[in-house]
């Protein structure tokens, strides 16, 4: 074996001798970019584009310092392929390493002794730093061993039992058969993965991501997004793609996908539930509506001292017209106004032919006419000043319609007019309005909600957005849309900055007067230098090459709708487990949610082993599991030895109790998590800080501290070496209860203790 180690050794120094080389060639390369003289704007932009290119490749052989290469699979003809986290080749273009991505990498996680592959032998690498320091050999060619149910299984071993950090690790080396299947899957569609707890939903879906971000460059143009359930989570799982060479993602909770919108407050839960309906949409579009033409009888205006009306007749017609361009009403509200401006233009001439026409009819009334057009001023005599019109009124004629819809646009009146019919709006200030004024909520949503929603939904003014809000907000922005003078002030906004760039780099060029700033920074614009998930995570409607969703189960009707909009392709990959879903107006069955949006493709796998989780850990959360749901499969161990959990009561000792067992766990290293009730969770968190202090716990938790406290929603998609499930029957009486005690249960990778106050649940009986 020594002799083997020793010959991989050889082989991985020959892998960073190439690194290095690399390495010094990159270097140069930005070197001499940095220095070259641009002769042109062109070629400053194509020098910066440079730059980044060869700063991307250099970030990337920084990853080479772990598992650079950690497989190598020997063939039937005697060749060798190694495989590793990138793809390397010689001087001579002969390759080296093979990209884990890479189709010809497939077989180093699906080859079997019966799988057809020509696969005789596969090698499982283990490194640390530069050094080999085991390899682990499986024969394919069916003289070896059947018993191994794993790939690698030393190397899985050795990855699931380590010490947590505190933030996820890739798991290139160890993928399992059914995850990389899952990770090579057509990009087409929707690919639901159903997978209980530590099946590794959240690494497939990583990995997957940076496949995809490799193999397709539609993909890559426009990045993925990946939709996580916390800040606290996001923060645990940010170092996987950047460790995978991947920095086209953009990582966000459903809270803060649209910009500069931040949910600030909780609420009551019938509220959020009520926000949550599809119904809402409905509700948005009616709220829309409402403030499109809304006048009960004749609306009246004043212009030039004459009192004007549009009938309810013409105002529907009016307001129909628009509706049916299909704009989102800040786009369709210029065919409004265009069109009510002709109307009022027509009635504005059709009452100055009439007086032309009645001239005859009294020489008293017609004096009088004269003395009120000429009371209008010099500017309403067009015939006097601009010598047209009629020579005997002064009135205008059909000819003058252009010079008279100047000046009604220019009218107060006539713009109030207009204001009020069909106002610009905002999300925030429609949204503000209808949750603050019953009055208009009754008027948009009277027919689509009952008595109880809509008091449910009632709030103060100006108390700030919460997580049911976001949604709400962002069809409205869809329904509202951005008119014109919006995209022409933020185009401009963008210019002026990109100006005052360029004017900094032709300053320090030296190119000065070789080119304008204006022009250049036109050409900035068209190449906007930012990047990619930088923009992404800007624009409120940029649409992702693909979206993957983690914990997906969580979303309500409204979210997911936010989140389709965001991927026209329909390219997705959602993961989750319908067992775990703690949010209220969640998902509880991936048919339901595939039969509400039939218009996507929808496939659906299943991951079956779970990784995180020892046997005798997912034995004691089994029969709260079963008691939500008595069909639910149970996913396999991989980990089958392990601690049996322990349980103990406290009668109205809870906090002593707490603090004892806390105290216990102090110096044991490795990661710490105590799980309490919401409604306890500052009780808890104070006895915890007494036990150990710097404990973290609150909105901002730090998965990294020795000791976290989190309640059940909190916890989810996280893991710690140890867990401390504090007052399980408070969780279990909660909404969504088994759901929760079954995620805070399944956390622990090592170690599980229970502490009951008072009676112990049924559901826990077993471990009493
Ligand atoms: N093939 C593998 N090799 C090494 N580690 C793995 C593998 N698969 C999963 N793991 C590890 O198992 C743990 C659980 O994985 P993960 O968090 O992705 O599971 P999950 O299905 O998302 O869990 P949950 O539903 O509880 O959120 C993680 O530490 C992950 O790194």
């Amino acid at each position: 074996m020594q002799q083997e180690i020793e010959s991989e050794q050889q082989y991985l120094d020959l892998l960073y001798r190439r690194v290095e080389e690399l390495r010094t060639e990159i270097t140069d390369q930005l070197a001499r970019a940095r220095r070259s003289d641009a002769d042109g704007p062109t070629d400053l932009l194509d020098r910066d584009a440079q730059v980044a290119r060869l700063e991307e490749r250099a970030t990337m052989l920084d990853h080479a310092e772990h598992a650079l290469c950690f497989g190598r699979l020997d063939r039937h003809d005697g060749t060798a392929t190694y495989i590793g986290r990138m793809g390397l080749r010689s001087a001579d273009l002969e390759p080296l390493l093979v990209d884990w991505r890479a189709p010809a990498a497939a077989d180093f996680y699906t080859a079997t002794a019966r799988s057809g592959s020509d696969v005789v032998r596969r090698r499982h690498l283990r490194t640390r730093g530069r050094t080999v320091v085991g390899v682990n050999d499986e024969l394919l060619d069916g003289s070896g061993s059947t018993a191994q149910s794993f790939v690698g299984e030393a190397a899985l071993m050795e990855a699931l039992t380590a010490e947590r950090t505190g933030r996820m690790h890739e798991i290139v080396a160890t993928l399992q058969a059914e995850q990389d299947d899952i990770i090579r899957s057509p990009a087409d569609g929707v690919l639901v993965v159903q997978g209980g707890p530590g099946t590794g939903k959240t690494a497939v879906a990583l990995h997957r991501t940076a496949y995809l971000l490799y193999t397709h460059t539609t993909i890559a143009e426009r990045g993925v997004l990946v939709l996580g359930p916390s800040p606290a989570f996001l923060e645990y799982i940010q170092d996987v793609l950047p460790s995978l060479g991947e920095t086209h993602a953009v990582l966000a909770t459903v809270d803060s996908l649209v910009p500069g919108l931040q949910a600030t407050r909780g609420e009551h839960a019938e509220t959020a539930a009520v926000k949550a309906l599809p119904l809402m949409a409905q509700v948005m579009a009616a709220a829309v509506q409402a403030r499109q033409g809304a006048h009960s009888g004749e609306v009246t205006f004043t212009y030039q001292g004459d009192e004007y009306r549009i009938t309810p007749a013409a105002l529907t017609r009016l307001v129909r017209h628009a509706q049916q361009t299909d704009y989102p009403h800040n786009v369709a509200r210029r065919t409004f106004r265009a069109e009510l401006l002709d109307h009022i233009v027509e009635l504005v001439l059709t009452r100055e032919q009439q007086l032309y026409d009645s001239t005859d009819s009294g020489f008293e009334e017609e004096l009088g006419r004269l003395d009120r057009a000429l009371a209008k001023g010099e500017d309403h005599l067009p015939a006097k000043v601009e010598g047209a019109g009629t020579e005997v009124t002064g009135l205008a004629g059909r000819h003058e319609a252009p010079r008279l819809l100047r000046e009604l646009t220019a009218d107060a009146a006539v713009s109030g007019v207009l204001e009020d019919l069909w106002p610009h709006l905002s999300p925030e200030e429609l949204l503000e309005e209808l949750l603050s004024d019953g009055d208009r909520l009754a008027e948009a949503a009277g027919h689509l909600l009952d008595e109880h929603q809509q008091a449910a939904l009632a709030r103060p003014p100006r108390q700030g957005w919460t997580s049911g809000d976001i949604p709400l907000l962002d069809e409205l922005a869809e329904l509202l849309g951005e008119d014109e003078a919006d995209q022409d002030a933020a185009a401009q906004a963008r210019r002026e900055a990109g100006v005052r760039y360029a004017q900094r780099v032709l300053a320090a060029s030296g190119n000065a007067g070789a080119v304008s700033a204006e022009e250049l920074a036109d050409r900035f614009t068209e190449r906007d230098g930012r990047p990619l998930a930088e923009r992404a995570a800007a624009d409120r409607s940029w649409a992702y090459g693909h979206v993957i969703v983690d914990e997906a189960q969580e979303l309500s009707a409204m979210q997911w709708r936010m989140v389709l909009r965001r991927v026209p392709s329909g390219s997705m990959t959602v993961v989750g487990d319908v067992h775990q879903t703690a949010a209220v107006a969640g998902t509880t069955s991936w048919d339901t949610l595939a039969a509400e949006h039939d218009h996507r493709r929808w496939h659906r796998r299943e991951l079956t082993i779970s990784y995180r989780t020892p046997a005798p850990i997912m034995a004691a959360a089994l029969p709260v599991l079963h008691a939500l749901d008595p069909s639910a499969s149970t996913p396999t161990c991989a980990r089958t030895e392990g601690d049996h959990p322990w349980l103990r009561t406290t009668h109205g000792d809870l906090a002593d109790q707490v603090r004892t067992a806390v105290g216990a766990e102090r110096d044991a290293g490795g990661t710490f998590a105590v799980i309490a009730p919401h409604e306890r969770l500052v009780e808890i968190a104070m006895a915890v800080e007494q036990a150990v202090p710097g404990a973290s716990f609150g909105s901002e938790v730090d998965t990294t501290a020795p000791c976290v406290v989190l309640t059940p929603q909190q916890a989810k998609g996280l893991e710690f070496d140890r867990v401390l499930v504090v007052d399980p029957g408070t969780i279990l009486a909660g909404r969504r209860g088994h759901s929760r005690l079954y995620v805070a249960m399944t956390r622990p990778t090592r170690e599980l203790g229970l502490l009951v106050d008072g009676e112990v649940p049924a559901e826990l009986a077993h471990l009493a």
